[in-house]
């Protein structure tokens, strides 16, 4: 059974800086055997610390081999590289290299949250290593809190919790006293004495010594080896370089919050302005928009639902000769006899204003005196408050009663019902009262629909048998026809007109108002206002975006280390990215979050505020939380992509 770990032949590592190539590696040849511990002892600037890195698998060479255990580590990928920094290798460093916003348990435990262990597991073992490093007591401190000997040991059992093979210390007594670097370099052959094998790096000569094996570099070269020490031959079966692996989603999210929003709240909340702003005043927009389109349909729809209306059309005195002689007298009772007879017509009446003076108890009322036919109360969803509807007799034999608008009913002595009016120097007798609509017609002009407050309504055949009619007057003014289905307004308008062209002999001396579909009208207009909101909308999660980008670049700027320091204890490439990915995701979706919890309370207040129904479109919410998200994955790629590609060693060395 060979001994054999690692197998180095003719590695080179060069560096170039313009014309000149410093040579830290130049034709290493080495084997190194399982249970080993392996000091490399060499002058500053000799190569020891590449030689180091790239044992660790932490940098590239540029020519040579190296393999573990048979494996050409050449031919590895990302993920194996990273696997086998994670399980393979544990290293220790000269200055530590902790993360400092984490906990001695949580800095220990990195190396298994990469493995994709479950949190709460990991900080249990993580607190078992850090008990036998003597750190029980200061499990839950910071890197700051510890003195430099109890930061290494932090970093030790950081390095041992995978339970790697190979442990590579660079200098893990530099930054300590004597007595502390005693301390850990008893720890360090404690483990070898256990089988851990150990490449550890010093300047120390004497140190150097206490090795099995002692490796002289100068110059980027091995210029002297005091040869393999006699050790037991190793059973162990290597570890597989590659098995289950990746950090898991809840971890990235928690550290998402802890590393990228929480310590840096204010500027966190500059940077979702952009979002907030996008994602609250689209959805405001909207809401106030279905919310002023709805009140107006239910006004409309309280008025008369389901109505088609015809009118004649006002003419000049000329234009209204020539359609006389044309053959068409207006809208007439043959046209609203002929109309009512249609299948789709569910209810009908027809109105003709007359306009008298209103003599009550010898004062004169400001009211709007309307002869009406049929089912005016019901076309028009009009209710009595009391007395009755005109029945047929009314109707047929022209009788001088008269239903009054709450307006008028309050000006009238009670008991109202039995009371006369004078119209046109006639009495007529109160036989109902309408109901108060409560209905504020403003803004609902366009469609043609009145306000009934202050109305007197004779029976139709009543004014056209008993009030003097006005020459070129039309019969009618108005025809009212309820349609049986809200949908097919338009056809039933339009056949409508056709009949009534035919009547008029083509004469165009009416006009066909369907107040549903005037608001419709006006809400296609206001689509422009609907995409411009859109627009400004994206805009601002467009720049939002960018501040995003901005600050995630900035972010990863200020994490060099921290990134190198994650690559070396078994971060992929991909784990980079995705930690970068959700930070940014995360600080946009809470963008989003802020923003549709700001426009529900703008809408709120807003709308009662207006007296408007608070309408929200559900789909509108998700879809705007969605792009707030998407504007993070989006933004977030490229900086998040930066910070993958980063060289582990050299972001290791930054500052
Ligand atoms: N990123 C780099 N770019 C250019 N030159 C580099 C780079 N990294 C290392 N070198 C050079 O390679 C040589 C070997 O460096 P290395 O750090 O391996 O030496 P070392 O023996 O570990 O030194 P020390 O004991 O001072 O840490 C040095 O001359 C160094 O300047």
């Amino acid at each position: 059974m060979s001994n054999q770990l690692i197998k180095i032949r003719g590695l080179q590592r060069h560096y170039h800086m313009g014309e000149e190539t410093v040579k830290a590696l130049d034709g290493v040849d080495l084997d190194i055997q399982t249970g080993e511990f392996v000091m490399i002892i060499g002058s500053s600037g000799s190569g020891k610390s590449t030689l180091m890195h790239i044992l660790g698998l932490l940098d590239t060479p540029d020519g040579g081999s190296l393999e573990y255990n048979g494996i050409d580590v050449a031919k590895m990928k990302d993920e194996e590289l990273s696997s086998f920094r994670n399980r393979t290798v544990g290293f220790v460093f000269q200055q530590f290299n902790l993360l400092p916003h984490l906990t001695i348990t949580e800095n220990i435990a990195l190396p298994l949250a990469y493995a994709g262990g479950m949190k709460d597991d990991n900080l249990e073992v993580a607190k078992v290593y850090a008990s036998k490093m003597g750190l029980g007591e200061r499990l839950g401190h910071k890197p700051t809190e510890l003195s430099g000997g109890q930061n290494q040991r932090v970093a030790i059992s950081r390095a041992l919790v995978n339970n790697p093979d190979i442990l590579m210390a660079d200098e893990p007594t530099g930054a300590l006293d004597s007595k502390t670097g005693q301390e850990i370099m008893e720890i360090l052959h404690q483990l070898n004495r256990e089988g851990k094998t150990i490449i550890m790096v010093t300047h120390d000569r004497e140190l150097a010594e206490t090795g099995t094996r002692k490796i002289t570099m100068k110059d980027g070269e091995v210029i002297d080896d005091s040869g393999h020490s006699v050790l037991p031959p190793n059973n162990d079966m290597p570890k597989k370089l590659t098995e289950n692996y990746g950090i898991r989603l809840p971890q990235l999210i928690m550290a998402g919050v802890r590393e990228g929003l929480l310590p840096h709240k204010m500027r966190s909340f500059l940077t979702m302005l952009g979002i907030i702003i996008g994602v609250s005043s689209v959805i405001c927009m909207s809401s106030f928009s279905l919310g002023s389109k709805k009140k107006q349909a239910d006004q409309i729809r309280a008025l008369g639902s389901n109505l088609v209306k015809l009118t004649n059309l006002p003419l000049k005195d000329a234009e209204l000769n020539q359609a006389r002689i044309r053959g068409s007298q207006g809208l007439s009772l043959k046209d609203y006899e002929t109309l009512i007879q249609q299948d789709d017509i569910q209810a009908y009446s027809a109105v003709r204003e007359t306009p008298m003076t209103v003599l009550n108890d010898g004062h004169a009322l400001k009211a709007r005196v309307r002869a009406v036919a049929d089912n005016f109360l019901q076309v028009n969803n009009l209710k009595l408050s009391e007395g009755r509807d005109f029945d047929p007799f009314d109707q047929n034999f022209a009788s001088k009663v008269c239903i009054v608008g709450p307006g008028i009913a309050s000006t009238v002595d009670s008991p109202v019902i039995g009371n006369t009016l004078t119209l046109g120097g006639i009495p007529y007798t109160i036989v109902g009262i309408l109901k108060n609509q409560n209905i504020n017609l403003k803004g609902l002009e366009s469609s043609g629909l009145k306000d009934s407050s202050t109305d007197i309504i004779i029976p139709l055949h009543t004014a056209l048998t008993r009030i003097n009619q006005q020459k070129l007057r039309s019969q009618l003014d108005e025809i009212q026809l309820q349609v049986k289905d809200e949908n097919q307004l338009i056809s039933s308008g339009a056949n409508i007109s056709k009949i009534i062209q035919g009547l008029h002999n083509g004469v165009k001396d009416f006009e066909i108002v369907i107040p549903i579909d005037l608001l419709r009208q006006q809400e296609e207009a206001g689509k422009l206002l609907d995409i411009l909101t859109v627009i400004i909308s994206s805009i601002s999660m467009v720049v939002g975006g960018i501040g995003i980008m901005n600050i995630m670049l900035a972010s990863v700027r200020e994490r060099v280390r921290e990134i190198g320091i994650r690559r070396a204890t078994g971060a992929s490439q991909n784990n980079i990215l995705m930690q970068f990915l959700a930070e940014s995701v995360i600080l946009s979706a809470t963008g989003g979050v802020f923003g549709v919890l700001l426009s529900l309370l703008v809408v709120f207040v807003t709308c009662s505020a207006l007296d408007i129904p608070v309408v929200f479109s559900i789909p509108l919410l998700f879809i705007s939380f969605a792009a707030s998200m998407s504007t993070g994955l989006v933004f977030g790629l490229f900086p998040a992509k930066n910070a993958a590609q980063l060289n582990p060693v050299e972001a290791l060395r930054s500052e």
